[in-house]
């Protein structure tokens, strides 16, 4: 029976399984599944079937890597011959050599009928694998037939099978002439094929190369394994022109590395920032109800002190005996069990200077405008700034225990700022009040909660710390104390935290009352120590897991502050308006217009709005009279807005300001002047062919009348140097009086063709006769600017 079985070379289900340690039910699904299903584990299978069989196999069961293979041929322990002791070795080894047959022979000697396939052990097919790996190491096999061969099984699924039929035909064959040794050899090919179609899969698949957003060439070309000329090739065929070092952006790169068959993942580089600091979003069922975060601002001496000191006096209870109440930045009060946080700051210049430093903080203006007096600068300005910060202004007219109080011509006043009384058909809540009486307060702190809750602030308790440093300072005996704002999460005594440049533990934690606290949720306002550096008003802070890491993202932040400060990168200027207008990085076009008298600010300001074209809409955010200060600068760094005076000068500190922020100011006397710059600009038509060079400044400290010369003023040099063909500009409080040149230029009796810092001259301003003293000139030249 079994002399039949080979010489008819019939092999069955349960031999297949067997040789492939399957159990026949596994063999049979799979001819189930692509052919016919067998009736039996004994059923004969047919040529076709077994490549079918095989093919299956070896497509399921890929190996990592060939070298794993090998290794595991190589370094498979001899079976030992115990199994069979009584068994001649040779047809032991021989057995699957011989195919089928062989095997069933040798199931008797181990005493069993009719062994479950599942329990066959593989060792009996790992033998010949063994032998397979001698002959190749003794050459008599052809390597490169392999190569060839892998051709034909991966050109058609017809080969495959004709191949797989060529294959058990040679196997009749050899073991007609060979014996036992053919069946090894069918083996040793099953294994070269599945060897080969590994090859062939790695072969095909395109090779995996990672992008970051911007990668050099060459670095480009190592990664996809070619060479640095083939990249540029191809990088030219596209168009461009790159050398080995020129850096390609992720796009242009993922091009080139699709183009040169790789396949391209984005290099997701994780920063210390990300590593650290977490950002993910809270889930709507983690929020919970944060108390709204006040700001007070409003005209010099309107109240506003006055305001935040009555609240805080009235609200917040001293819940400890000797609880002194302290400054400390900011303040929590309760109303109807309701918590407010009111910065304790007030004016619009420190909520803007923290706006600059991109601290958000607030939730809610309160506009104080003291009744007997109205809408003044300041007014006008916080105002504005609220705006800018899109943030709901609630307006208290305050002072209304004076008898000169006259809240309706603040109302109608208000008007004017597209702030309408509800009374008066409009949005903007109003409230009369009196911050010396107290009278009017409560329904002004109402107000403020019911438009809190319209806000719906919402924060998650549940998480670390994230929020923003509100005051800070070096204290002589406790080191940098700072007052940190919670944001988000809960800040608890012992967080490590970074704010801005600054690392530290928080040490100890207090409230305005002075009261120690261990844990500050969102909204929380306290005063820590333990701090390594005082770190500044304006800059967020986290609390975080990684003290050593924190350290390491301080000084990156330190080093990238440094970058920054060198590169006016995304500031708006005339100069880059087209460019950045045509990059859609600028799509409104803010302006702040400081004038000399109310009429030319809105003459300006309507002029400007109406040159916006289909681009850019030109946007006055804030148009006010008078010279212009830090706070404009702020407010122009803030917004991204270019700073226009008309008639007017900055002063030293927005001078210094705009210097340092990149603002760009622009001064004119003619409105056409300014109109057409700036138009120009949008057009891509700039072209400042002469700029302004300073010289220096000079004070008016007395002025002469002197018969022939007329008027000649006094002067003293403050600052560079004044020449005698300088042209000037007269300022009187910020207001440029006069423009104009040089009539005269002495010093006692003599010409001069320069004064210099630090002496006195008298200086004779042609065709202008209206100095007076404590007025400054202005001397600067006018310089043709190279194209
Ligand atoms: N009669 C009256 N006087 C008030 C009221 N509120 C403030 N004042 C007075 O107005 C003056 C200015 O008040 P402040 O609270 O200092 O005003 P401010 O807006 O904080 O002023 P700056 O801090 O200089 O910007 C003080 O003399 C206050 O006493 C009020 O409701 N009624």
């Amino acid at each position: 029976m079994e002399v039949a079985h080979l010489l008819n070379n019939k092999y069955r289900v349960h031999e297949v399984a067997k040789d492939f340690g399957k159990n026949s039910k596994e063999i049979a699904d799979i001819l189930t599944q692509y052919a016919t299903a067998p009736k039996n584990h004994m059923q004969a299978l047919e040529d076709r079937e077994l490549s079918l069989i095989f093919e299956y196999l070896t497509q399921h069961h890929q190996v990592e890597s060939i070298e794993s293979v090998f290794a595991d041929v190589y370094h498979e322990p001899k079976p030992a011959p115990a199994p069979a002791p009584s068994a001649p070795a040779a047809p032991k080894a021989a057995a699957p050599a011989q195919g089928k047959p062989q095997q069933q022979g040798a199931r008797p000697q181990q005493g069993g009928q009719a062994q479950p396939a599942a329990q066959v052990q593989r060792p009996a097919t790992r033998v010949p694998e063994k032998k397979l790996v001698d002959t190749r190491k003794g050459g008599a096999v052809n390597l490169e037939k392999y190569d060839e061969r892998l051709e034909k099984i991966a050109s058609t699924k017809t080969t495959q099978m004709q191949a797989g039929k060529q294959k058990f035909q040679g196997r009749n064959n050899n073991q007609r002439r060979g014996g036992g040794f053919q069946g090894n050899k069918r083996r040793q090919e099953e294994q070269d094929r599945m060897r080969r179609l590994q090859l062939e899969i790695a072969k095909k698949t395109p090779l995996k190369v990672m992008i970051p957003d911007e990668i050099a060439v060459n670095e480009l070309a190592s990664r996809m394994k070619k060479t640095g000329a083939e990249v540029v090739k191809t990088l030219m065929k596209n168009g461009i022109m790159a050398s080995m070092s020129d850096v390609i952006d992720f796009d242009t790169a993922a091009i080139i590395a699709e183009e040169m068959g790789c396949k391209v993942e984005k290099e997701v580089i994780v920063t210390i920032e990300e590593k650290l600091i977490d950002t993910a979003e809270d889930k709507a069922e983690d929020l919970i109800d944060r108390a709204p975060v006040v700001v007070v601002m409003g005209h010099v001496d309107h109240g506003k002190t006055s305001l935040l000191d009555y609240i805080r006096s009235a609200h917040v209870v001293d819940r400890e005996a000797g609880g002194i109440t302290q400054h400390i930045g900011a303040y929590q009060v309760e109303v109807k069990g309701k918590p407010i946080t009111f910065l304790d700051t007030p004016g619009h210049e420190a909520f803007t200077a923290m706006r600059a430093r991109g601290a958000m903080i607030t939730d809610v203006a309160i506009l104080v405008v003291a009744a007997d007096d109205g809408i003044m600068p300041q007014t006008i300005e916080s105002i504005n700034h609220a705006k800018a910060a899109e943030i709901p202004i609630i307006v208290a007219i305050n002072k209304m225990d004076k008898p000169e109080a006259n809240p309706e011509r603040i109302k109608q006043q208000l008007t004017e700022y597209e702030l309408v009384a509800e009374d008066w058909g409009g949005e903007t809540i109003i409230c009369p009040i009196s911050a010396k009486t107290g009278e009017g307060v409560d329904n002004l702190l109402e107000m403020v909660t019911l438009t809190a809750e319209m806000r719906e602030l919402k924060a998650n308790p549940n998480r670390s710390a994230h929020g923003a440093v509100i005051e800070a300072r070096l204290d002589k005996g406790r080191g940098p104390v700072a007052t940190l704002l919670v944001q988000n999460g809960t800040l608890n005594q012992g967080d490590v935290i970074i704010a801005g440049t600054a690392v530290g533990r928080v040490r100890a934690m207090q409230n305005a009352q002075g009261e120690t606290l261990e844990h500050a949720g969102p909204s929380v306002p306290v005063e820590i120590i333990g701090m390594a550096e005082v770190p500044q008003a304006g800059d967020d802070f986290h609390a975080v897991a990684d003290e050593r890491m924190a350290r390491e993202l301080a000084e990156q932040r330190k080093h990238d502050q440094k970058m920054a400060s060198s590169s006016a990168l995304g500031k708006v200027t005339l100069e880059d308006l087209f460019s950045q207008i045509q990059q859609g990085e600028v799509k409104n076009l803010n302006v702040i217009v400081k004038a000399d008298v109310q009429g030319s600010a809105e003459a300006v300001k309507a002029s400007l709005e109406k040159i916006s074209n289909e681009e850019v809409r030109v946007r006055v955010i804030h148009c006010a009279v008078g010279a212009i200060n830090e706070s404009d600068v702020m407010l122009a760094s803030t917004s991204g807005a270019i700073i226009v005076g008309f008639n007017v000068r900055p002063d030293s500190n927005a001078k210094i300001s705009a210097a340092r922020d990149h603002v760009d100011m622009r001064m004119y006397r003619v409105i056409y002047d300014c109109i057409d710059e700036i138009e120009a600009a949008m057009k891509g038509m700039l072209s400042p062919k002469f700029k302004e060079v300073e010289l220096g400044t000079v004070e008016v400290r007395e002025v002469y009348k002197i018969t022939g010369a007329g008027i000649i003023a006094g002067c003293y040099v403050t600052s560079g140097r004044v020449t005698r063909n300088a042209q000037i500009r007269l300022v009187r409080d910020g207001i440029v009086v006069h423009e104009g040149a040089i009539a005269s230029l002495r010093r006692f009796k003599d010409d001069q063709k320069e004064v210099a810092q630090g002496y006195e001259c008298g200086i004779g301003i042609e065709k202008y006769s209206d100095i007076k003293v404590g007025d400054i000139i202005e001397a600067f030249e006018m310089q043709q600017i190279e194209v």
